[in-house]
């Protein structure tokens, strides 16, 4: 990567194509000589022109016009059929290019640490690499084709104007020469970083958007559309400003852009007319037609080149959004991976930033705890205090900064992955199901599981009644037809997926924050089938669920403040008695406010 980095952004992103880059080196050429083809019948379009100027009036004494013509429709059609094959070519690798850059990218996230996924979304992160790899795709095809097309013309065109007529070819540099004048404050310095200003404007107006959409339910229900409004308005009024700001800062050099483009005219016919004198030279006439003729696709070609740098500011600006992405640190997998030893788990020292430059204050502050194999464990605390963190760099989803996590004596960071990943199921608090049938949703839990093995893990999640309602049972796809499962449904299904893994460590978090109390009910037997003689840590804000555990850690800001059973705790009048004295209260208003 390092020696990737360090190659011009160009050729970076023509690595991509792999050994088709070569085809896009070809397509270029393909393209200039195409250029140069095209050309070559206006000249023989002057030829013809001249031949006639010569024998005027009597236009039948014209010589070798038929022959002009055939050459100019030959070199026409070679233009043609170089442009198609050039074409082809840029295609080739371009596509080629989108693969492999799509590849990488995907590649590369399956070796991030899972906990990347949890602050990119699956949806923001495809539409990256879909909306990145679609514009590198669209330069390499098209603009880099049309650039090198572009930049031939007013070579080959230089080069003729001062075969033809040195003064004239003189009088058309002149708006050539202003052209690139302007077109370069447009596209350096400060204008350079616009494509990414603008990209980010942009993908803000238009999350606020989504987010503007999506609350609508909840606007209306507290009346609150004004206030509710107001983000996407600043979203679009801060897109605009910055819009506007731009186009006036390029409001002169883009107007003399234009003036200076369409100017050949402006200049060339006083000059020519001063420079005819009184009499008309025919020499003098044709050459004047020729360079009436040609300048008009210089022109086109100087506009061809300002987008074509717009394009690439676009291109570039969506190669730093894929290198962002593979530039992330991948989990390293251990040379020597070994095998944990037992079910125990234990952390010695850890501390742990999300944000490894944050400074003094640490998210986990010198976190030691042991659990003995087939041990439960809780974890409880104030809401932000780091429980799910704890719990969530067991599996590795982060590397700790400081200290060792170990499974069964050996550090996770010496388990190969897969490894890690056999022995520990994890609940999440929002669960994801796939839009697929239940079936299938509990089987991704062990491959090779056979149907009857995934019905038990159903029943044991005590799943039934869930599948007896459903139209076509347990091959009932969730999401389709109007088949929605409440939240506490969604959790009893993937605690029945954990319980097909049968992994000898579970990681329990919230697994009953989203149910009623019938789920409630119905996930604590699940869970109770799950947890059998396996090494389980809790996380709940229901204390009631956990009072039998082997032990309960308190977290509070980071640091374990109070660890113990339930009765020593509600004992040491700290922070878990005060706790429980508080779960105790709200259960009998709770109790109260049913009875009135
Ligand atoms: N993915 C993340 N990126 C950055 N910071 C995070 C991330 N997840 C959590 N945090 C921060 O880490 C701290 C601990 O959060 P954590 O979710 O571990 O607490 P918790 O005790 O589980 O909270 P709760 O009970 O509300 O779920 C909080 O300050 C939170 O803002």
């Amino acid at each position: 990567m390092s020696e990737n980095k360090s190659k011009n952004k160009f050729f970076r992103l023509l690595s991509y194509s792999g050994k088709y880059k070569y085809l896009s080196i070809v397509g270029i050429i393909l393209s200039a000589l195409s250029a140069i083809s095209m050309l070559i019948p206006f000249i023989y379009i002057w030829h013809v022109v001249n031949a006639l100027l010569v024998v005027a009036p009597d236009f039948t004494k014209a010589q070798n016009i038929d022959v002009y013509a055939i050459r100019a429709f030959l070199f026409a059609i070679l233009g043609i059929v170089l442009n198609f094959a050039g074409l082809m070519c840029t295609h080739l690798s371009a596509f080629r290019n989108e693969k492999n850059m799509k590849d990488a990218a995907f590649n590369h996230l399956l070796k991030l640490p899972l906990g990347y996924f949890s602050n990119h979304t699956s949806g923001g992160l495809r539409k990256i690499i879909d909306f990145s790899t679609a514009k590198t795709e669209g330069f390499l095809a098209h603009q880099l084709f049309d650039l090198s097309g572009a930049i031939v013309t007013p070579i080959v065109f230089l080069i003729l104007l001062f075969s033809f007529d040195w003064i004239l070819g003189l009088i058309c540099l002149i708006p050539i020469i202003l052209c690139f004048l302007f077109m370069i404050p447009m596209f350096t310095g400060e204008s350079q970083n616009f494509m990414m200003e603008y990209q980010k404007y942009l993908e803000k107006m238009n999350a606020e958007a989504v987010e503007y959409i999506r609350g609508i339910p909840v606007t209306k229900a507290f009346q609150q559309s004004v206030y509710s409004y107001k983000n996407f308005i600043l979203a679009i009024k801060n897109y605009a400003k910055f819009s506007s700001e731009y186009a006036f800062s390029t409001q002169l050099p883009m107007t003399s852009f234009t003036v200076s483009i369409n100017g050949f005219f402006a200049l060339l016919i006083p000059a020519g007319i001063l420079l005819a004198g009184s009499v008309v030279d025919v020499k003098f006439l044709s050459n004047f037609l020729f360079y009436i003729i040609f300048t008009p696709i210089c022109a086109v070609m100087m506009n061809k080149i300002m987008m074509v740098s717009q394009d690439w500011m676009l291109a570039s600006n969506a190669l730093d959004n894929i290198e962002e992405i593979l530039n992330e640190k991948p989990l390293v997998e251990p040379q020597n991976p070994q095998k944990p030893k037992s079910h125990a788990i234990e952390f010695e020292g850890v501390y742990f930033d999300y944000d490894e430059t944050s400074g003094d204050e640490h998210i986990l502050n010198d976190i030691n705890l042991k659990i003995n194999e087939n041990d439960s464990v809780a974890l409880v605390g104030p809401s932000g205090g780091g429980k799910t963190t704890i719990a969530s760099l067991i599996p590795r989803f982060w590397d700790v900064n400081k200290g060792t996590i170990k499974l069964g004596d050996v550090d996770v960071r010496d388990i190969s992955t897969k490894e890690l990943m056999s022995n520990i199921s994890f609940v999440f608090q929002n669960t994801t199901l796939f839009k697929d049938s239940i079936y299938n949703n509990v089987a991704i839990g062990r491959k090779g599981a056979s149907r009857s093995e995934v019905l038990e893990a159903i029943s044991l999640a005590q799943c039934d009644d869930i599948i007896d309602e459903l139209p076509d049972g347990i091959d009932t796809v969730i999401g389709s037809e109007g088949t929605y499962l409440s939240g506490g449904q969604q959790q009893r299904i993937a605690l029945a997926r954990a319980i097909l893994k049968d992994a000898p460590v579970i990681i329990l978090d919230e697994a009953t924050a989203l149910a009623d109390p019938e789920n409630e009910y119905l996930i604590q037997k699940a869970i109770s089938e799950i947890t059998k003689d396996k090494t389980v840590i809790m996380i709940a804000h229901r204390l009631s669920s956990i009072r039998n555990v082997d032990k309960i850690y308190v977290i509070d800001n980071g640091r374990i403040v109070e660890e113990g059973n339930h009765d020593d705790l509600v004992g040491s009048n700290g922070l878990y008695s005060r706790m429980w004295d508080e779960f105790n209260q709200s259960i009998q208003w709770k109790v109260k406010s049913e009875a009135i």
